[in-house]
Formats: C-alpha cells, structure tokens, sequence
C-alpha cells in the first residue's frame, strides 16, 4: 500500500517550465547501474525534474502497478515530488489502479498504436494529464484535442525504444512543434548538448530515458540536462534567419509583452499607431511607435501624407531597439521601398521572435498606402514574417491573381503563399460579402484554424486590419498558440467593431471600440456590492417597496401575484444587461462562435451538477410534500435530463467535455448551495428562481428558431414545456412563501433573488471573457 497521498498536482503541470527535463523510466537501465527505479526518480527530482513516467515495457500488471507504487512513496519522500507529475505509461488500468491503492497518479501517456487519445480520455479521471506519442503534424493534430501534451520523437535513432519509427532530427521535431497547439517534450535518444537546440526550435521540454537512468549519477546527470535546457534562450535568435518563428505554444507565457509597431499615423486615432497602441494594451501588452509616415486623414479619407527622412526613421528605430528587448514587431504601413529596405536592414539585426506584417497597401477608404512601384519589395519584405495579414485586396497582389471573391478562394491564395515561402498568412474576410467574417490561420505545413466571426452592419470599420494585426502581435508576442491568438484577436476585434458607432467619431468610416472590452471587465470586476440587490429595503412591507416607480413589463411565464410581480420589476435592468450581452444576442442570432458556446455549455453541465444539490436542499426543507416532490423532480431533471444534452452536443462537435468548474460558476453554485441549506426557506426559494425564470424569458425571446440554427437544439431546451410548467409551479412556491414571510425574510429573498440574476448575467458572459 503507497503511503503517497491521493492529492494530485492538478494545475501545477501547466507551468511553463514542468516538461523542461522529462524522465522516462527503465528499470533494466537503472538496474544495469546498480539502481532501483524509485532511487532514480528521487535522484532526479532532487536535483529539480519535475515531470516523471513510470515506464515498464516487460513488467506484467502487477509488477508494474507495485512499480508505481513505490515511484509515488518516492515522490512523497523526496523534496520538490509534491510538485512532480507523475505519469504513467501505456497502462490506463495500472494508473487507475494505483490511485485506488491511494496513490497519486497525476496522468498516463500513450502511443499511437494503444487506444486512440480521445477514447483514453473519456476513461480518465477529471483533471488527468494525458500525453500522447507523436511523430508527426498530422498524428498531432488529432490528438490535440483531447491531450494535454505530445512526445514527439524518436528524436534521433535509440536502442531504448526498438519499435521507434525513423528518427525526425530538429527539423522534423520543429515542424510538429510549429503545427501542435499543445506543449510538446520531444523524446527519442536527446543528449544534453541536444537540449538547447530543441528548446529553440520549439520543444517544451526533453524527455530523457537513458541519459538519466544509465547515468551512473542520475542527480548529476539531470542537473546538467537542465541546467543545458534553462542555458538556452527562450527565443532562437536563429529562426528569423530561417524565415521560421519559433511556435508560440512552446514559448512560456510572458508577464508582459513589449511589442513595437513600425507603421504610419492617424490623427483621428482609428488606424496606424494610435490603433496599434491602443490594441496591444487591449491585448495585454506594451506598447511602442516607431513612425513610418505621417499621414493627414480622418474617418472620410487620407489629404495627405509626409515621409520623415529615412535616417530619422533610423534613428527611431535604433531609439527603441537600443534600450528595450522586443517580444513582438508588427508592420503596418510602410510606403515606399526605401522604407521597406530601412526596416528589413533594422529587421536582420534585431530579429524578434514574432514579426506580424500587416501588408498595408490601400486604405478603406481608397486611398493608396503604399507606392506602386514597392509591391515586389513589399512581397519580399513579407517573408520574413512569423505571419501576414493581408485582406482578400492585398492577398491578391502579393499571389499575383485575382482578388478572391470567396472564402475558399482566399484561402486557396493563402495555401499557395504559405507553401512557397514558409510564411504563415492569415486569412482575412472583411472585403467579401455574406454572413462570415471568419479569420483563418494558413500555415506552410497545411495547418489551418479557423476563427469565426459574424459580419456586422457597420461603418465602423476604420483600422480593423491594423488593430486585428497589432492585437495577434501581442498574443503571440505573450506565448499563445497561432489558434489561441487569432480566437482572442478576432473575439475581441469583432465586440470592438460592433461597439465602434456608439463612439460617435467622425462622419466616415469610423474607429472600433478598442476599450470595450476592458470598460466590461472593468465593469464586471467592481468589488462593490452589486446595486440592484443593495436598493431592495432593510424590510419589505409592500410590493411597492421594491422597484418604486419602475413600470412592469410583461414575461413569458407570469408573476403568481404581487410579491414576485414585484421582483420581476426590481429585476428589469439586470434582465435588460443579459437580453443585451453579446453572448446571449450572439446566441439567438446565431453568431456566437462554437469555442464560446462550448466553454459555456461545459460550465452549464458544472453548474447544473451543483444546481441539482440547491434544488435538492430545497426538498428536505419544502413544508409540504407538493413542494418537496416539485424540488426533487427539479432536481432529477437537471442531473439526468438536461446534463445529457451537454454530453451529446460536446461529443457531436468534438469539443471536450470539461466539468471543471470555472470561479465564476462556482460562486454562483455556492450562493445557492449555501441559500438552499442555511438561509430560511423563502431566502432559498428565492435564489432558486432566477435561474428558471431567466431562461424561460431567454426562450420565449429566440422566438421560433429556424430549422439550420446552430444551436437551435439548445435554445429548444429554453422552450420546453415541461420546464415552464416546473417555473409556473416554482412562481407560485416563491409567491406564497413571500406572503407568509416576516418583512425582514421577505427583503432578504428578494436581496438573493435580484443577487441570483446577477449571477446569471454574469455566468452568461464569462463566455466571452476567456483568455
Ligand atoms: N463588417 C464587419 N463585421 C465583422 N468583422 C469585420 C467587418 N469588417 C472587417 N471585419 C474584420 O476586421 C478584420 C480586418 O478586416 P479587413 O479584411 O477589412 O482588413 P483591412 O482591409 O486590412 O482593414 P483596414 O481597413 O484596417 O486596412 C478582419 O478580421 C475582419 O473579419
Ligand atoms: C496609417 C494607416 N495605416 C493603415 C491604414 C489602413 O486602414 C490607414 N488608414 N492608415
Ligand atoms: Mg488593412
């Protein structure tokens, strides 16, 4: 029996820095060196490994499961093993196993020829790691979506492993790197010397069998194996000469980004540098100027523009370069040749690890942006990119064909790019017509995310292009993956777009909204008491007291008197908040995008786990049998009923199934946990109800929901029947308990009430906070 103790290291294993020195154990190795396999973990994790797999090929069963049982009393005994993942090798049935004896098993990684990776995770434990061997793009991408890290490898040639496949060298392991979004340890006869050349084509980390286990000092020999990894830079100086970046995914997060944008001005703040700035710091990071151009333009059009001696832009450049290490460069108008030549001279001298090009040509209002006779070297220049953005215009004059007219063609032009010159293009929609105004990443191995985003009706569309360009730079510039970085760029880009008119700039095409987003978060991370719940009074006499003068409007499911006629009112503004948000108009219409929709309905399967237990409460204190049989039917259905349909459209869009509960979903769970179990009757009757009510309003205000909506299967939940009849029966609970209770209860319910739709708002928007 392990003494370890079952409290997995959760979290911890998505720290930066847990696959930098891997070990794979083998015990005939560790055996040849006059060692057990425990003594050899505990040598390495003293010496600061952080990541272990128990590895037995020949052991049977039970072998194997007492190997890893004595590998996690190791970890327990040893300093530094509470934060040492524990993995386990190829045998799901052995980790379990160990962690019903009490042991903590943090994960398992498997191989391409055991069970495919999403059918291992359905058999995981919430919070498991799972690796999964790789040996290439495409084994990578299928197995990202369900895996939390790959082994990419064999590396070089190894006698470890007999039954490896040819060994894929750095180019081949950089190459898995660059289409994985995923951490990925490379594997497969790594020396040390090897180390810092695989961190800088993109590793996460080294997994080392024999380079540890048959050293005769495996202490000494993982000091070295990590002490060659931290001596590597976190960027290769290298790759820009090699027209490769460096995949973000593998980069560690950065605490702030400082990125630099090289572009031309716009005094009315909506495109150039004051867009490029105003992006980055919505994106997260700091941002820097360096003028190209000094353009006269507002929202109508360009009058004119003045191009500072080249040596000034020099001067500029080397101002910044001087003094501060840059994490990201973008590009946006560049004008003329000379500019291009000034810039790429100050590029190969001062190679950032992420170079976004925003091939800026001509402006939305017409105007050119960059001379005629610069296309070539404009076409040049975008080679020495991470990735460009250029709309469907620009693609066309860079590719040297037609503008495309649809996506597919646009995205035919991309493939066509990325393949020749290694360069990654994203796909921008914003010049063609229907629906869609989906983003794609196109990158030279064939990789492609796809990012959507419904087309607004709006002339604010000034700077979309350079504010979508600056705002990737920054993402990618802080370690995000390419489909991570263009989903943040394009959500936030797509509520600024549709908040930009209510600005009021200019007559033109005005500016996004660059600061909606933050005023929102801003707004949703106000500590003070939230206001609606605060004006209910100290008691409650009268319907009147609650509300006073706001008029009543009308809901799908009606009050069941005066007292919860009274919180529907109380409830308009915060009812008006969540009718409004773009999570729930996006819904409706639509338009949301699928990862939104799937983090929320991951967090609504969560949340109604813990629903289930309020509504349950609620029966064991129900003052009559009516009410307790109408909590715990309540309560069923939630478990059983509504918890299947998260299940089945996850699965059905391979999006994974992720119960953990969010801080947002937890607080709300809590709240009504808490009312159902401890406040008096009427208090939790109260909190229980919003969450019926709202959606019921939810559900009548989608309307009939045509045939080929997206999520018309959902918004049908909101509809059915049999859950309006559960909130008329719940309305009159509510409106009886109300009545009967003392004025100082009854104030309290309707304080829980009116906190309880707050909670609903914001559970419905943390969809759309992400990241
Ligand atoms: N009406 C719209 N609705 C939604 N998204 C839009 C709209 N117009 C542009 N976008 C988005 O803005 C981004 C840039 O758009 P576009 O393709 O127009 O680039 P651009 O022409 O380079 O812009 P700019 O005018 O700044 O040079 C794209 O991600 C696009 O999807
Ligand atoms: C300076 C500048 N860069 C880019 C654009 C593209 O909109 C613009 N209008 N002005
Ligand atoms: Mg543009």
């Amino acid at each position: 029996m392990s003494g370890a103790k079952q409290d997995p290291v959760a979290d911890q294993p998505r720290d930066a820095d847990r696959w930098a020195v891997y070990l794979v154990t083998d015990a005939n190795q560790c055996a040849a060196s006059g060692r057990s396999v425990p003594d050899t973990v505990s040598a390495a994790v003293a010496a600061g490994v952080r990541a272990i797999q128990v590895r037995a090929k020949d052991a049977h069963g039970g072998g194997f499961l007492e190997e890893v049982l004595a590998v996690a009393d190791a970890l327990a005994a040893t300093p530094g093993g509470q934060d040492t993942a524990l993995i386990v090798n190829d045998r799901i049935d052995v980790a379990l196993a160990a962690r019903a004896a009490g042991a903590r098993v943090d994960g398992v990684h498997v191989g391409q020829s055991d069970l495919p990776a999403g059918r291992v995770r359905e058999m995981l434990w919430p919070g498991a790691i799972l690796g999964v061997s790789v040996g290439e793009p495409a084994e990578a991408a299928a197995a990202a979506p369900h895996a939390d890290y790959l082994g990419v490898g064999p590396v070089v040639d190894t006698a470890t492993k007999p039954d490896a496949r040819a060994s894929l060298g750095l180019g081949g392991v950089a190459a898995v790197c660059a289409a994985s979004p995923l951490p990925c340890v490379a594997i497969g006869g790594i020396d040390v010397a090897a180390t810092p050349r695989l961190r800088a084509v993109g590793a996460a980390g080294v997994a080392i069998v024999s380079g540890i286990c048959a050293h005769p000092d495996p202490g000494a020999a993982s000091t070295a194996y990590l002490d060659a990894w931290r001596s590597a830079k976190n960027r290769p100086p290298s790759a820009r000469a090699e027209g490769r970046s460096m995949p973000a995914s593998a980069r560690p997060h950065l605490r702030l980004p400082r990125v630099l944008s090289i572009a031309g001005t716009d005094p009315t703040g909506g495109a150039g540098t004051a867009a490029d700035l105003k992006s980055i710091t919505a994106a997260g990071g700091y941002g820097m100027a360096v003028v190209t151009s000094l353009v006269a333009q507002n929202t109508r059009g360009v009058r004119g523009v003045h191009l500072p001696p080249i040596a000034f832009l020099n001067e500029q450049l080397a101002a910044v370069s001087d003094d501060v290490e840059l994490d990201a460069v973008k590009t946006g108008m560049l004008a003329t040749a000379d500019i291009i030549a000034a810039v790429g001279a100050w590029l190969d001298a001062h190679a950032p690890a992420v170079l976004v090009v925003d091939p800026v040509m001509v402006a939305t209002s017409g105007d050119r942006l960059l001379d005629a006779d610069a296309e070539a070297a404009m076409r040049a220049f975008c080679r020495r990119a991470t990735v460009i953005t250029p709309n469907t215009d620009e693609l066309a004059v860079l590719t040297h064909q037609r503008p495309a007219t649809t996506q597919a063609e646009a995205i035919a032009q991309a493939r066509g790019w990325a393949q020749e010159t290694g360069t990654a293009v994203v796909v921008k929609t914003g010049h063609l017509h229907g629906p869609s105004a989906a983003n794609l990443w196109v990158g030279p191995h064939g990789e492609t995310h796809r990012v959507d985003a419904p087309r607004i009706e709006t002339t604010a569309t000034h700077g979309t292009g350079c504010s979508l360009a600056s705002a990737l730079a920054t993402r990618l510039g802080s370690g995000e993956s390419p489909a991570e970085a263009l989903g943040w760029a394009t959500r936030w880009l797509s509520e600024a777009i549709a908040n930009g008119a209510d600005q009021r700039v200019g007559s033109g095409h005005g500016p996004v909204d660059h600061a909606h987003r933050a005023r929102r978060l801003q707004r949703a991370a106000d500590p003070r008491p939230w206001t609606e719940a605060d004006a209910v009074p100290r008691q409650w006499h009268h319907p009147d007291d609650v509300a006073p003068g706001l008029t009543p409007d009308a809901a799908a499911c009606p009050p069941a008197g005066p007292w919860t006629s009274a919180l529907w009112r109380a409830a308009a503004p915060v009812r008006a908040r969540i009718a409004a948000s773009s999570f729930v108009t996006g819904l409706l219409r639509g338009t949301l995008d699928q990862e939104s929709f799937a983090f929320y309905l991951s967090q609504d399967a969560a949340y109604l786990t813990g629903y289930a237990r309020a509504l349950a409460a609620l029966a064991v204190r129900a003052p009559s049998a009516a009410q307790a049989a109408l909590w715990a039917s309540a309560s069923a259905h939630c478990e059983l009923g509504e918890a299947e349909l998260h299940r089945t459209w996850l699965a059905a869009h391979s999006e994974p199934l992720d119960v953990r509960s969010g801080p947002i979903t937890d607080g709300y769970v809590w709240f009504l946990i808490g009312h159902g179990l401890a406040s008096p009757y009427v208090v939790g009757v109260a909190a229980a109800l919003p969450c019926m009510w709202l959606y019921a309003q939810t559900g009548a205000d989608a309307g009939a929901v045509p045939h080929d909506h997206p999520y018309g299967a959902w918004i049908a939940t909101y509809q059915d029947p049999e859950a309006l009849a559960a909130t008329t029966d719940a309305l009159g609970v509510v409106e009886d308990a109300l009545e009967r209770a003392s004025a100082l209860e009854r104030a309290d319910a309707a304080r829980a009430f009116l906190t309880a739709c707050r909670h609903e708002a914001e559970f419905f928007d943390q969809a759309t906070r992400r990241g």
